[in-house]
């Protein structure tokens, strides 16, 4: 037995008081955490059992739903998958109750009491079983493909609508309700196929068990007094026992483990260094590559023996008492013991055939009700996954979005966006301190702004208010005079162009990556596009590909080969090489090539777009000086009409021509003005810009 204890009292936050105690058990390197079942077990399943009953009343409606919508989708696959799933279900019995028929007449076929007649149809279904089992399996395999593509049709374009409709914030929580998508598993998520598949799972463990129960009854009561109550109570003491006793599988004892050992912890880091393709290259310039089988084997002489294969605490009979492990093996081996031990003082072919029944039988109904609490899930998670997907569809923003136009048409043209922050603070979720602290500046139409500080200051954070990405937590921000909120969010993105800190290229084709979001309401000519290029400094690079801006740039991640890159199972090199012959060519791209890139996308917005700000997050820290200073001038020439943020760490030429310059420190402005002003007051600006350009 593994040692058990009780959780300290310490961890009392964790667990609330009215709880019983976790159990927490030792099994090698793991730490096995579990609920403390409270007995009987057996009133607990059954109280368990009405519960779930009456919550999934309250959700049932979801379901119906949903069940209702795929029966619209494929009425016909539909109905022959649940003829088919009824069919397998009750085969087992059938095939037992051609048994108990074909017996009978053994046992009887000499009194005449059995005809010849049931003996034939009892042959026939057996036969028949035989041959349409496999005629429904295969059936359903084709079924699951039609319901499930037709699902993906039906669902994937609604979540993706709900997906792109909610603001940032919300994004975060619907993603958590987003059945299987959120992640970008495009091939491999259906919504509404678990919720079907569970469904599944439950009719045909449900069916199959009690059409067993009733053919086993039916043969029994066929039998003469006392054999028959023998024979039942042999029949019925597995199936109760296995009912009564705790269940040991996750479906209702869940559990989590982990490792708190820290020569394993080393030993699997080790060993994602050794696999791992990322840390190679860092690894060998540091010479750090040859320590690590020696590093390895050190620490797996610290860990010695200690067992390392996951827990399985149920498979170990862990979560539940000793003696139900050995009532559960006794009742499914003992009666046939006995009954067989009784058999040289009556020995007949009755009491032969009796027990042949009696093992098919039993060996099936335990076969079954291992299923039946295996697989099935319980119906109130079927009718919550139906609930989630509709959750999902139906997820709106939290921050609600202002009505007003952006720029107000009333107001007529501008030299650019007027932003106000008043006494603005922002603290992110689930984050103990201010990112922002009491913000107060104004940045008047038509200004050049620089943002300075050091890293973790807030500058970013400032940037994302003013695009509401995020709202403040106190206080104000104004934007022509009216407050942000007011606005209509798109409208007010639409005037800006930002160049992010860290570029992102999308898997779209070069020509799309530079006229993103512009489509389909501006169509630019191969000229425009070529010119924005040109301002970005990426024309060069984008002649050398060979589709030039029609490539295809690989995604950030693999969307499009799905499981094991579009393999499965060992292949040979031949089928390396077909694969290879129809996958796409692969681009490589450099750091500063994607933001050379990007800034084209911003100049390619800004030439054919209404901007009134122009945004810059760092967004050049990866070019060299040459092409920095040219994109910069780029900036500055069309700057006339726009108001321009430019958040730096590299102090250029700009800082002496900036109408203001804003330092941050640790979430607050701490200095504001031009740069000749913050120089004389020599602070915190002075500072940064002295350790950089030790000249001035
Ligand atoms: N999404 C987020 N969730 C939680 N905390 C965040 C988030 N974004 C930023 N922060 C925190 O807010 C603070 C300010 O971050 P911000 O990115 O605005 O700084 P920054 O001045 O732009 O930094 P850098 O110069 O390194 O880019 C930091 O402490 C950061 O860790």
């Amino acid at each position: 037995m593994p040692d058990e204890k009780k959780l300290p009292s310490c961890n009392m936050d964790v667990v609330p008081p009215s709880d019983p105690p976790l159990r927490i058990m030792k099994q090698g390197v793991y730490v096995v955490a579990y609920e403390n079942l409270s007995p009987p077990c057996w009133t607990s399943n059954i109280r368990a059992w009405t519960e779930q009953y009456f919550v999934s009343l309250t959700y049932l409606s979801y379901a119906r739903r949903l069940l209702r919508e795929i029966f619209l989708l494929a009425p016909g696959v539909l109905i022959g998958y649940i003829c088919a799933t009824l069919w397998l279900s009750i085969s087992d019995a059938l095939i037992l109750f051609c048994l108990g028929s074909i017996f009978n007449f053994v046992e009887n076929g000499s009194t005449g009491l059995a005809s010849q007649e049931s003996l034939n149809i009892a042959i026939k279904g057996g036969f028949f079983c035989a041959i349409f089992g496999p005629a429904c399996n295969r059936f359903l395999g084709y079924a699951n493909d039609i319901i499930n593509s037709r699902l993906k049709a039906h669902f994937l374009p609604q979540l993706v609508e709900a997906s792109v409709r909610v603001d940032m914030y919300s994004t975060q929580d619907c993603y958590t309700i987003f059945p299987g998508t959120g992640r970008g598993h495009f091939p491999s998520d259906i919504p509404g196929a678990s919720f079907l598949q569970d469904l599944y799972h439950i009719l045909r463990t449900t069916v199959a068990l009690w059409s067993q129960v009733a053919v086993l009854m039916y043969a029994v009561l066929r039998k003469p007094s006392p054999e028959r109550e023998v024979l039942f109570l042999f029949c019925i003491s597995h199936p109760l026992v296995r009912w009564l006793a705790p269940s040991n599988v996750t479906a209702t004892q869940g559990y989590i483990f982990y490792t708190l050992n820290v020569p394993f912890k080393r030993m699997r880091s080790l060993y994602n260094l050794a696999f791992s393709s990322q840390y190679r290259e860092e690894l060998v310039l540091n010479g750090a590559v040859n320590d690590i089988p020696s590093e390895y084997q050190k620490v797996a002489e610290q860990l010695g023996n200690e067992i390392v294969t996951e827990p399985v605490p149920w498979a170990s009979g862990l979560c539940r008492r000793w003696y139900w492990d050995f009532l559960v093996n006794l009742t499914l081996d003992l009666p046939l013991v006995i009954y067989a031990l009784v058999l040289p003082y009556r020995l007949s072919p009755s009491s032969v055939l009796s027990i042949a029944l009696l093992q098919q039988a039993t060996n099936k109904i335990s076969r079954s009700i291992g299923e039946y609490g295996m697989n099935s899930t319980p119906i109130k998670s079927v009718c919550l996954k139906a609930k989630w997907l509709y959750d999902a569809i139906s997820c709106e923003s939290k921050i609600p979005d202002g009505s007003n136009p952006y720029p107000d048409p009333s107001q007529g043209s501008s030299d650019g966006m007027t932003i106000s922050f008043r006494q603005v603070s922002l603290r992110y979720n689930k984050c103990n301190n201010n990112a922002l602290e009491n913000v107060s500046v104004d940045i008047a139409a038509g200004q050049l702004v620089l943002v300075v500080g050091t890293n973790g200051s807030g500058k970013s954070s400032l940037l994302k208010l003013i695009a509401r990405l995020c709202d403040p937590t106190e206080g104000e921000i104004r934007i022509d005079g009216n407050p942000l909120s007011t606005y209509n969010s798109d409208n007010v993105r639409a005037s800006m162009a930002f160049l992010p800190q860290l570029p992102l290229l999308f898997p779209m084709s070069v020509k799309e990556n530079i006229c993103l979001g512009l489509m389909p309401l501006v169509q630019p000519t191969n000229k425009q596009i070529q010119e924005a290029a040109k301002m970005g400094g990426c024309t060069r690079w984008i002649s050398r590909l060979q589709n030039g801006y029609d490539t295809q740039l690989k995604p950030t991640y693999d969307i499009g080969n799905g499981l094991n890159e579009g393999t499965y199972g060992v292949i040979s090199a031949r089928l390396r090489k077909e694969l290879a012959r129809h996958e796409k060519q692969t681009v490589t791209i450099s750091g500063g090539e994607k933001q050379r890139l990007v800034a084209a996308r911003t100049f390619m917005r800004i030439n054919h777009a209404d901007i009134k700000l122009i945004v810059i997050d760092e967004g050049m820290s990866a070019l060299d000086v040459v092409t920095e200073r040219d994109i910069l001038s780029e900036f500055h020439r069309l700057r006339p009409g726009k108001t321009m943020i430019l958040v730096t760490h590299r102090f250029h030429h700009l800082v002496k021509e900036a109408d203001q310059i804003i330092c941050m420190k640790e979430g607050s402005v701490v200095e504001l003005g031009k740069h000749s002003h913050l120089m004389e007051n020599n602070g915190e600006y002075a500072k940064l810009y002295n350790a950089q350009v030790p000249s001035a």
